[in-house]
């Protein structure tokens, strides 16, 4: 968003902010205008007489926008005190879709300089917004002034707005912009993600190499291709491999093998980046299903499924009722992706889950704390899997013992594949 934008009330009184200052709870909503309202003060339970501060990427630049965002936070982390809390906070125009700016909002108890003097490095050096705000007057209302970069850093107060409440949107900000951020439903969208990294990411090249080499897939297979989704832990590669063994069938993975090089680089990226590197994972998929189909049934190891439910929990914060609902553009299938015969999602109670994970060896130091905001993101995964559609999946209950699943998985096989 240029400066102008950005110091002109008029077209910023459009925007809403919203701040997370409990993930559990619904964000603070907040508005931008020339005078105070008479609603109650917007920071009222949650802000005493700390400083506040807010931060926004400047960047028209997607690519550097994702980068510059992701790193930001480790940075401010690593620098500010640590009585600054760093909040994630969105910029919007309410139900308008890629209208978000990400940032985040500083709640600083520290009463040290330290931290004016991190951010005043971070305006004279990155491209980022600076507002402060201030609770002031007799009816302690707040007000935000937005500051400008100068090569000392800290500038003037640029503009002054007051701080009014905003209404909940229908849609949660962060439902916004999942389209061709977090989510890619074509091809050709996330092979220019990739494109555009080349020169900052160098395995990019390899990857859209490969991606350049991939099998075209026909529409309609003639043999049947069953994927198995489910999170981790619920005995996906303990079925494919029974179930391949039990129908003659070819096993494949999403993303395939020949990623493996470069799937570690990529889990590091920010999710813009992260998310296009998978999605061209299933078109590679896609072309091995297509040739491999053509000689016998083919189980898949996580296919589209995988990549948008991950993704959409990722990026839809807080609560469950804050997915895009059922229905939803965002649960639809990328029109160019070949359609599996079937998808089977296993599902399993969260304690089965964490005992099958203990007994694997992982994931035994976890602390309660990070438990309970995985469970609320489990949640999340497993409600998006089950809204995705083109094809839908079927819930398979994972608990009874591998024989038992892999029994009534292929009775589901025989009754909707015929085979
Ligand atoms: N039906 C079952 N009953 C009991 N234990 C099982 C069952 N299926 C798999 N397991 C065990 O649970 C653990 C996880 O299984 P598996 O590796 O097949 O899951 P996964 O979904 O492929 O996991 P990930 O996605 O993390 O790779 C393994 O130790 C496996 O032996
Ligand atoms: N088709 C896929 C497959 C995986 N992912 C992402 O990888 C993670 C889970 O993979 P595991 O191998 O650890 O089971 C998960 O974070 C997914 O986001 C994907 O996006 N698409």
């Amino acid at each position: 968003m240029a400066r102008r934008m950005m110091s002109r009330l008029g077209q910023w009184s459009s925007y809403v902010f919203a701040v997370d200052f409990d993930m559990n709870s619904d964000p603070i909503y907040f508005a931008l205008a020339s005078k105070h309202s008479e609603r109650p003060q917007v920071f009222r339970n949650v802000l005493a007489d700390e400083i506040c501060y807010s931060l926004h990427v400047q960047s028209d630049d997607k690519i550097e926008r994702a980068k510059f965002y992701g790193g930001l936070k480790n940075k401010l982390s690593k620098e500010l005190p640590p009585e600054c809390t760093i909040l994630e906070m969105s910029t919007f125009q309410p139900n308008v879709k890629d209208s978000v700016i990400k940032g985040y909002f500083l709640k600083d108890a520290s009463k040290s300089s330290a931290t004016e003097r991190v951010l005043g490095e971070l305006l004279r050096n990155d491209p980022v917004y600076v507002c402060s705000y201030l609770c002031e007057g007799e009816d302690r209302q707040w007000s935000q002034h937005l500051w400008s970069n100068t090569e000392d850093g800290w500038g003037e107060v640029l503009e002054k707005y007051c701080v009014v409440p905003a209404e909940k949107p229908e849609h949660h900000p962060s439902t916004l912009n999942i389209i061709n951020y977090d989510v890619f439903y074509s091809f050709e969208d996330a092979y220019k993600v990739l494109q555009q990294c080349v020169d900052i990411i160098p395995e990019s090249k390899a990857v859209l190499e490969l991606v350049d080499q991939r099998l075209k897939s026909k529409e309609k297979t003639d043999f049947p291709v069953i994927v198995i989704e489910g999170l981790d832990a619920t005995g996906k590669t303990t079925l494919t491999e029974s179930l391949t063994e039990a129908l003659g069938a070819t096993l494949l993975k999403s993303p395939p093998q020949c990623l493996s090089p470069w799937r570690a680089r990529f889990d590091t990226e920010p999710p813009l980046i992260r998310r296009a590197f998978y999605a061209l994972g299933n078109y590679l998929t896609a072309g091995q299903i297509g040739q491999e189909a053509r000689q016998t049934p083919v189980i898949v190891d996580r296919y589209w499924h995988s990549t948008a439910a991950y993704a959409i929990a990722t990026a839809v914060g807080g609560k469950l009722g804050n997915l895009p609902q059922a229905g939803s553009e965002v649960y639809g299938w990328p029109g160019d992706l070949l359609r599996p015969s079937l998808v089977l999602m296993l599902s399993l109670s969260s304690q089965e889950r964490m005992r099958r994970l203990q007994v694997r060896g992982q994931d035994k130091t976890m602390e309660e704390e990070e438990l309970e905001a995985n469970h609320l993101f489990r949640q999340k995964v497993e409600e998006a899997y089950q809204r995705i559609e083109g094809p839908a999946c079927v819930t398979v209950d994972a608990s009874p013992s591998p024989d038992q699943v892999l029994q009534q998985v292929l009775l589901l096989i025989r009754e909707k594949c015929h085979l």
